[in-house]
């Protein structure tokens, strides 16, 4: 740094743009708190521009594609293969051509100041920043730094592997073609929505796991998911490790796995879990290991070795903090965060109990998510299995998701399970998840249930709307039995 380097003073300084980083600057800025956000990539995060929106942009023309051939006379009317070109055009509209020019708009319309380059934490509350020139800012914040530095695709040490130039999820999201051939390695949410939406795309996707397909959510999904993977052409290796990979002369990839296969593939993309970005950020500074997630207390503030940093000047937010790697827990961290951030700069104590303002709760007891695979996967709040480890006296009640009218009249031959996972002792649910097709929309009312802790008893009286998909609440409370 060189003494004419500038050095700006602000109430908060944000690291990361994305999503997270947005919202808590946004938050910050309307509780009357001045920030800086500092972005060494596009303003808008992994999410916008290689995760959630072009990933979602691959998978919807299938989908749709799908629900119509699932009718006779639509399905009549839909001759043809989807126009891989025209999905990755429409893919390009929804990346902005990888353009951050409206996002950017958008903070600065938001009253936030946006400091492009390299943030690496240099002293308490004290964030340099480097900008591909090489010039450095100082960035000097009165009450907080929020780290909100995201994650990227974690490489597994195989052998091998480095010199084929696997794709990530950036590669895969950005891709200009569609290969022939695509071995996935990894059959988590990343790899089975990329294989469903490569499949569909035209390419022979081979999908390489060590666990069985999408083993964060219920087992009964991820079957449901598997075998449509399988009768859409995927072929699914579950039980093993890609051990080594190979580029030959012709420019084939071979894959070796664990139990001596070999899958032979024109791209490979790794999609193996992520890792935090925090390996060049000044975390050694403040006492902390670089490359490692940051621990955070109920107010989201970094701890090391369950103590806050300094004061609780230092706050995490976001994938970063690895509580839930999905943008929309991201942001509701960040809602709490900046109104934390407001609060404590005002000298109010914050409300972090049980489901209040400044407690990001749903973390623990309302993670919701979508898997927009074919069939599409729904999930809140706990699983069987994690109900029963957090000593919960577990009550599990399923239905057949085709064996509902509405179900019936959505598509010839729906085939789908939901799942109700109540807490007996309670009589309230803690968990709902179903899989099928067209299911997405229905998660939100399950996610009201759980964070409104509705008795059973009172959901009988959400009558659900004949004949809807959502009538699955009926045969579940039925299934349950009213005199519980
Ligand atoms: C293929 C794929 C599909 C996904 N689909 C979904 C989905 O459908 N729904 C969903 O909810 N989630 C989805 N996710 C997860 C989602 O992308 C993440 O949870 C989300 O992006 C996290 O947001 P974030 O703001 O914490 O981090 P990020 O979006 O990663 O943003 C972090 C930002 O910080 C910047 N940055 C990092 N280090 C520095 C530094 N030192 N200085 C300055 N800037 C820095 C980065 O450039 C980046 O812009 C998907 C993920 C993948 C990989
Ligand atoms: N729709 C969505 O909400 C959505 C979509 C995509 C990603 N995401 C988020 O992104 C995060 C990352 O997803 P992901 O799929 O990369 O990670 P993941 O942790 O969900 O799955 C990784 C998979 O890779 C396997 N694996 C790891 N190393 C391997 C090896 N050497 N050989 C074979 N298999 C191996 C693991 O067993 C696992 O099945 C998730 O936490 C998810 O929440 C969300």
């Amino acid at each position: 740094m060189t003494s004419n380097s500038p050095e700006v003073t602000v109430d908060v300084v944000v690291i990361g743009a994305g999503p997270t980083g947005e919202n808590v600057a946004d938050r910050a800025v309307q509780g009357g708190l001045s920030a800086a956000i500092v972005e060494s990539e596009l303003v808008g995060g992994e999410c916008s521009y290689w995760a959630c929106m072009p990933s979602k942009a691959l998978l919807r023309d299938a989908a749709a594609l799908r629900a119509a051939r699932a009718l006779p006379a639509a399905g009549k009317a839909v001759t043809g293969d989807l126009d891989a070109t025209a999905v990755l055009a429409r893919r390009d509209q929804f990346t902005s051509g990888w353009d951050d020019g409206g996002q950017v708009d958008w903070l600065t319309g938001a009253g936030i100041t946006l400091v492009r380059g390299q943030g690496r934490i240099a002293d308490t509350r004290t964030v340099t920043v480097t900008d591909a020139d090489g010039t450095t800012t100082t960035l000097h914040a009165r009450h907080a730094v929020v780290v909100a530095t995201g994650s990227a695709a974690l490489i597994p040490p195989i052998t091998g592997l480095a010199d084929v130039d696997p794709w990530t999820n950036r590669e895969a999201t950005g891709a200009t073609s569609i290969p022939d051939r695509l071995a996935i390695i990894g059959g988590g949410v990343v790899g089975a929505e990329m294989a469903t939406a490569f499949s569909a795309l035209g390419s022979q996707v081979s999908l390489v796991s060590r666990t069985r397909v999408l083993p964060g959510v219920e087992e009964f999904a991820g079957k449901h998911v598997a075998e449509a993977l399988e009768a859409n052409g995927v072929t699914i290796h579950t039980g093993v490790d890609a051990v080594e990979a190979r580029r030959d002369d012709s420019g084939d990839v071979r894959l070796t796995l664990s139990d001596d296969t070999t899958v032979t593939a024109d791209e490979v993309l790794v999609a193996a879990g992520r890792t935090p970005n925090t390996k060049d950020l000044g975390l050694e500074n403040v006492g902390l290991t670089p490359g490692s997630w940051l621990e955070v207390d109920d107010s989201l503030a970094v701890v090391s070795d369950g103590t806050p940093v300094g004061d609780s000047w230092l706050y995490a937010a976001g994938d970063v903090n690895h509580r839930a790697l999905l943008t929309h827990h991201g942001k509701y961290q960040a809602r709490a965060l900046g109104d934390l951030i407001v609060a404590r700069a005002r000298g109010e104590e914050p409300d972090l109990s049980t489901w209040g303002r400044h407690a990001a709760t749903a973390d623990e007891r309302a993670v919701t998510q979508v898997i927009f695979t074919d069939p599409e996967v729904i999930a809140v709040g706990h699983s069987a299995e994690s109900a029963k480890a957090a000593g919960i006296e577990v009550g599990v009640v399923d239905h057949d998701l085709g064996a509902v009218a509405g179900s019936s009249l959505h598509a010839d031959g729906y085939r789908g399970q939901a799942r109700m996972v109540i807490d007996e002792q309670r009589n309230v649910l803690v968990g709902f998840t179903a899989v099928g097709p067209d299911t997405a929309e229905l998660l939100q009312a399950a996610t009201i249930a759980v964070v409104g802790e509705v008795p059973l008893d009172r959901l009988w009286h959400a009558v659900p709307a004949y004949p809807t998909i959502s009538e699955i609440w009926l045969r579940l409370l039925e299934t349950a039995g009213r005199d519980r």
